[in-house]
């Protein structure tokens, strides 16, 4: 019996018979059906399989596709599979630390881009126009290179990302080749993936606790826990996180937060990685590292592209291929050696000593004049040229790419997400709680909150709730409770959910999880959190206070004010959602303060003038009130007491509810009503996250 790590080296050897187009291909020796998208993963064709290696026919290599890797990987045919396969001098018995360890990750069939005529506009705003950002530009990026995307800054670099991987895909125009045939978005999706320029990592996970997520969420429940932590195990490995697995991830670095974001990405094996700026932020030695894993990541078999501002002499020759982009055109594409003769050709030499990166960079931002640029650029026929890559005689043409590669067949899922809905929504369930035990704000700070509030309140106002020379004083404290529940949610959720956001965007776009699954699971998580928060409140508050010790009452009490938690809640996501953080913290509490108005409590709903009548309707803090003054007056309580004072003008609780036009036997509708409104907020706040996203792209 093979241990985990023998199997996984062992399978390795075999090559994936995928297209890399994100298009199942039937391997034609085995005849069993492989997704690109993820590592072969059966028990017989497993990335680490379970099944016996022998089982592990490795595909005939009917065509070219097989890298110079795959190559060197395979036993020939008539070769059995030696128990343990040697690669790249590391045996499958190799201790952790292996010389060659990018050699464990299997490797890809490569996936050639080619893009033609591409143009990307943007709207400026409402009267403003279109702005166009990528001007017909066209451009080849071979597979298992690693490709930079240069230039000035706001030259279109990022905007080019993102048309080619997808993540927009609004204002796009001109055509987008993978392997010679058009780009089906969908398939695209499910082969690539997208590592954004700021690290979207969850920061209070540990490395060992992001990578098992991306893993449940990438791969399910198919997939042995033994199998998922072997595979995060030689990733670690590979990226010199290892060490690093029980680092909480906000204490990491810069650079070990880069490849951590690599790392989550890698575990269901893209062939095409896009990149924007891994090096931004990082010193020398970081970036050198990070770019020198995506070579090695490159070489496997996969499309590697990064946007990248101005590389040092000694990062710029670690790519394989640049394209350099001025003002949205090409300037040059070619290999980063030709970079130099090119310039040449053109009359426009590269000063000696100069960093031909740098020189390209200068000549892009118009340094040297603007007649410079142009004449790059049609020298470069705008990205149109192939005259200048390594060996430009051998680079096939979308022709005979397509001759090259059988038609992929098609898929029959239609989900982008490679797992369940149910299993996304387990595993975010499970995150949101562990995430949830450590935040010192969302939970910490937030039950903190609740208790010193109800301790404050419940200390002014003393016995308010029985004495009937002070039912005033009562009924400020019911709003006072009112709007601590709705505002303290309300704003916590604005405040933290733009962060979210940005993870999502990125996790989303990734097809970790799907919108739906993400939405329920953090509704979900929050209810315990509000629940005992709220519980906690309602229990110091109610006792302090003196409200009537009737278990009836102190219920209906605790139940209007979870459902306003909930209100405060929804309304903060919606606000969260939609505006930014500033934005969001100023409309807040502006949008509050009409549903104040409109409650009842400064200006009696009598008093309300008939034309503003409506706004009483629509106020869930009037819900809110009216549900609180029916649990503590209404429902037929008796006389209040009149102990501190000669005088005791609500003594009668009718009274009271008389003066301030409320009935007090409107429980279940404020119940309802405050259920609805809950609803109404939520449905808005799901509908408005779908268009932020599609907004995005
Ligand atoms: N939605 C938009 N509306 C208006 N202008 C936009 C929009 N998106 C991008 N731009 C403009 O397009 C140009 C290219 O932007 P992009 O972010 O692609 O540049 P970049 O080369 O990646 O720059 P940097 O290196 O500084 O990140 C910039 O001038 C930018 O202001």
């Amino acid at each position: 019996m093979l241990s985990a790590r023998e199997q996984f080296f062992t399978s390795s050897t075999v090559p994936t018979s995928a297209l890399g187009m994100g298009i199942e291909v039937v391997d034609q020796r085995s005849g069993s059906v492989y997704s690109p998208t993820t590592v072969p993963l059966t028990s017989v064709h497993g990335w680490r399989n379970g099944g016996s290696v022998f089982a592990t026919a490795p595909p005939a290599n009917t065509d070219s596709q097989v890298t110079e890797v795959d190559k060197e990987h395979h036993p020939t045919k008539s070769e059995p599979l030696p128990l343990v396969a040697k690669i790249n001098g590391c045996n499958g018995n190799v201790e952790k630390g292996c010389d060659e360890p990018f050699s464990n990750l299997p490797s890809r069939v490569p996936v050639d881009i080619e893009f033609k005529e591409l143009s990307l506009t943007v709207h400026m705003g409402f009267g403003k126009g279109e702005k166009e950002i990528l001007h017909n530009v066209c451009g080849k990026f071979p597979g298992s290179q690693l490709i930079a995307i240069m230039g000035p800054s706001g030259a279109g670099k990022s905007t080019l990302l993102d048309a080619l991987s997808g993540f927009k895909t609004t204002g796009v125009d001109g055509s987008i080749l993978l392997n010679g045939r058009r780009r089906d978005l969908p398939s695209f999706r499910r082969m690539s993936c997208y590592i954004t320029q700021d690290d979207r990592l969850q920061p209070l996970l540990t490395v060992n606790e992001n990578m098992h997520i991306a893993a449940d969420l990438k791969l399910g429940t198919n997939v042995s826990y033994e199998e998922k932590e072997g595979r995060i195990e030689d990733i670690l490995l590979l990226l010199g996180l290892y060490e690093h697995d029980q680092t909480m991830t906000m204490r990491l670095s810069g650079g070990q937060k880069k490849r951590l974001s690599i790392a989550m990405e890698l575990i269901n094996n893209p062939t095409v990685m896009f990149l924007d700026e891994p090096t931004t932020g990082l010193d020398s030695s970081s970036c050198t590292k990070v770019l020198e894993l995506c070579k090695k990541l490159a070489q496997q078999g996969r499309t590697i592209i990064c946007t990248i501002h101005q590389p040092t002499a000694k990062l710029f020759q670690i790519f394989d291929q640049v394209y350099v982009l001025s003002a949205g055109n090409c300037v040059y594409q070619g290999s980063t050696e030709r970079l130099v003769p090119f310039l040449q050709t053109v009359d426009l030499p590269c000063p000696v000593y100069h960093n031909p990166a740098d020189y390209i960079i200068e000549l892009a931002c118009g340094e040297y004049g603007k007649d410079k640029v142009d004449i790059l650029k049609s020298a470069a026929e705008n990205g149109g040229s192939l005259a200048w890559f390594e060996n430009s005689n051998s680079i096939l043409r979308a022709e005979a790419l397509m001759r090259k590669y059988p038609i992929p067949k098609k898929t029959q899922k239609r989900s982008l997400e490679d797992t369940s809905y149910l299993n996304q929504l387990s595993v975010l369930i499970h995150r949101g709680y562990v995430k949830a035990k450590r935040d010192t704000t969302l939970t910490h700070l937030r039950i903190a909150v609740n208790v010193f509030v109800a301790i404050i309140l419940g200390s002014l106002y003393t016995g308010s709730g029985r004495e009937g020379s002070r039912v005033l004083d009562n009924y400020n404290l019911l709003f006072a409770i009112l709007i601590h529940h709705s505002m303290t949610t309300m704003m916590l959720t604005v405040l933290t959910f733009p962060i979210e956001m940005s993870i999502l965007l990125k996790e989303h776009f990734n097809r970790w999880y799907s919108l739906k699954a993400y939405y329920t699971s953090i509704t979900l998580i929050d209810l315990p959190i509000s629940i005992i928060g709220c519980l906690l409140f309602t229990v110091i508050v109610y006792l302090w206070s003196y409200q009537p010790m009737e278990w009836t009452r102190f219920w209906m009490f605790f139940a209007i004010s979870l459902l306003t938690v909930f209100v405060g809640q929804s309304f903060g996501l919606m606000i969260g959602a939609w505006f930014s953080v500033v934005n969001g913290t100023f409309l807040a509490p502006v949008l509050t303060i009409p549903m104040m108005m409109f409650a009842g409590f400064g200006v009696t709903l009598r008093d309300l003038p008939s034309y503003l009548k409506w706004g009483s309707h629509i106020s869930y803090l009037r819900y809110g009130l009216e549900g609180f003054v029916g649990a503590i007056y209404g429902e037929g309580r008796g006389v209040l007491d009149c102990n501190e004072a000669p005088y005791c003008h609500y003594r009668y609780p009718q009274k009271f509810l008389e003066e301030i036009t409320m009935r007090g036997d409107q429980f279940w509708n404020d119940f309802i009503a405050l259920c609805v409104i809950s609803i109404a907020f939520r449905v808005v706040a799901f509908v408005v996250l779908k268009a932020k996203i599609h907004s995005v792209k």
